[in-house]
Formats: structure tokens, C-alpha cells, sequence
């Protein structure tokens, strides 16, 4: 259901290509910070764990305390069932002061061929083009197809999308909670040969759908208080 690049590197600080990075503090270039915050090149510590699912934790360290002073613990909870993978995320302002934050769970998903896959779940909605600058259109299509490079950050969405893939005959479904906006990536061709950590072809075979605190503005989060986000993967076959 997902993809991992076949050049991803396991290295910190170098983000792993593929799987469910966490962009957190910052999506994107969304504030101060590198692109999509530090938190997806973090170390996390085991907090509860059993057979099907996972608690992770990360405290900001003094480090991170100088890019970004506030403090705050991240909590990650993966859960797999029979039929669904569920991701939890839970940041909680362990400062004096509120802080906004943005963020997406930057999900890579496993395509049979990109010609053969479509995004549904979109049409109607505004995004912010990221190749013209963030420039604000509306989506006319009934879904998204790929046939060059394309990355949107769609605002204020439904919260069930899919991907459909026709060569695969099933659909991954996305069902997300506390993230208003996704995000749909795919490098294509010339983005694929310029990354050092991704095939030059793997463009064919994945399509990023992630659930996202992005274009629609900053979450606040006051001391104190958590903000939780959560998704559900799904597959459906047809
Ligand atoms: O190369 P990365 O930092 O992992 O980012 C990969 C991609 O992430 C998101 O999907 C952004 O919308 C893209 O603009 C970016 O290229």
C-alpha cells in the first residue's frame, strides 16, 4: 500500500523517501524552518507498544529549542487492523507561550503505473498551485490525473479522498480528521532525476495524498493543550 523508494536513505538527517514522513512543526516552506520542520528526521522513543500497534514520542531538544523555541512533546500512535492502518498525531505545548504550527502526514502511496492512477474527493474544492508561486485556482476536474509534474495544496477539503489505481483495480482510501487540507505531489520526470534518494522512474509508481495543517492557515496551540490529527488508510477493491 505504500511506497519506499528503492534509494531511500536510512540516515539522519536525511528524510526516508517513502512510507509516512511527519511533517511537523512546518509543512513545507510554511514558516521559519527547513522545509517541513525537523520532526520527520527526529529521533522518537518507544512509549507503549503490543502487537498491532505503536506508541512514539519526541521532545524538542535544546537543538531544535534554537531553530524553534517552543516546547512540545509528539506523540505518533500507528495501529493496524485486519482492514485499516491508523496514524494519531498528538503535539502538546509543554511551553509558556502558544505557538502555531503546521503540518501533513506525507503519505506515499504504492501506484501500479502513475498513468493508471487518479485522486478523487477533489472536485470543486480551491488549492494553491506550488508551482505557480501558490497561486489559488479551483479544481474543475472529477479527479486528478498525472501527466507532468503537480503539486497542490487543496484547501479546506472532504475528509474521505482516494486513490484510485486502474491497473491495480482498488482504491486506497484516505479518511482524515484535524487536517483541513491535502496535499497531492508527484515529481515527475525531471524532479524524479534531480533527487538523489529517489529512481528515476519511481515517479511512475507512487503518489503522494497528505493530509495537511497547510494553505488553509496555522493551528495555535495554546500551553498546555494538545492538538490531535489522525488518518485512516484503507484499501478497497473493485
Ligand atoms: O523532498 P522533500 O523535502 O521530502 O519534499 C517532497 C515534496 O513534499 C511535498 O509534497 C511538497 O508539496 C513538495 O513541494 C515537495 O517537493
Amino acid at each position: 500500500m505504500l511506497f519506499l523508494s528503492n534509494k531511500a536513505v536510512f540516515k539522519p538527517p536525511k528524510a526516508i523517501r517513502g512510507g509516512i514522513p511527519i511533517c511537523f512543526p512546518q509543512f513545507g516552506g510554511f514558516g521559519p524552518l527547513s522545509q517541513h520542520g525537523f520532526c520527520r528526521n527526529s529521533d522518537f522513543e518507544l512509549v507503549d507498544g503490543g502487537s498491532t500497534s505503536v506508541t512514539l514520542s519526541m521532545r524538542t531538544t535544546e537543538e531544535q529549542l534554537k531553530l524553534f523555541p517552543h516546547r512540545f512533546e509528539l506523540r505518533v500512535t500507528i495501529s493496524i487492523g485486519d482492514e485499516e492502518l491508523e496514524q494519531t498525531l498528538e503535539a502538546r505545548n509543554s511551553g509558556d507561550e502558544p505557538f502555531e504550527l503546521t503540518a501533513a502526514l506525507h503519505t506515499y502511496i504504492a501506484v501500479s503505473s502513475i498513468e493508471k492512477a487518479h485522486v478523487v474527493g477533489l472536485k470543486g474544492v480551491e488549492y494553491m498551485d506550488s508551482l505557480q508561486d501558490k497561486k489559488r485556482l479551483t479544481e474543475q476536474g472529477d479527479s486528478i490525473t498525472f501527466s507532468e509534474e503537480l503539486d497542490r495544496i487543496y484547501l479546506s477539503t472532504p475528509d474521505t479522498l482516494e486513490v484510485v489505481d486502474e491497473g491495480k483495480k482498488r482504491a486506497i482510501q484516505i479518511e482524515k480528521e484535524g487536517f483541513p487540507d491535502a496535499v497531492v505531489w508527484n515529481p515527475w520526470i525531471k524532479k524524479a532525476a534531480g533527487m538523489a534518494d529517489f529512481g528515476d522512474d519511481e515517479y511512475k509508481e507512487m503518489v503522494c495524498l497528505e493530509p495537511a495543517v497547510a494553505g488553509s492557515g496555522p493551528v495555535a496551540l495554546q500551553p498546555g493543550k494538545t492538538w490531535r490529527a489522525k488518518q485512516t488508510l484503507s484499501v478497497r477493491q473493485f
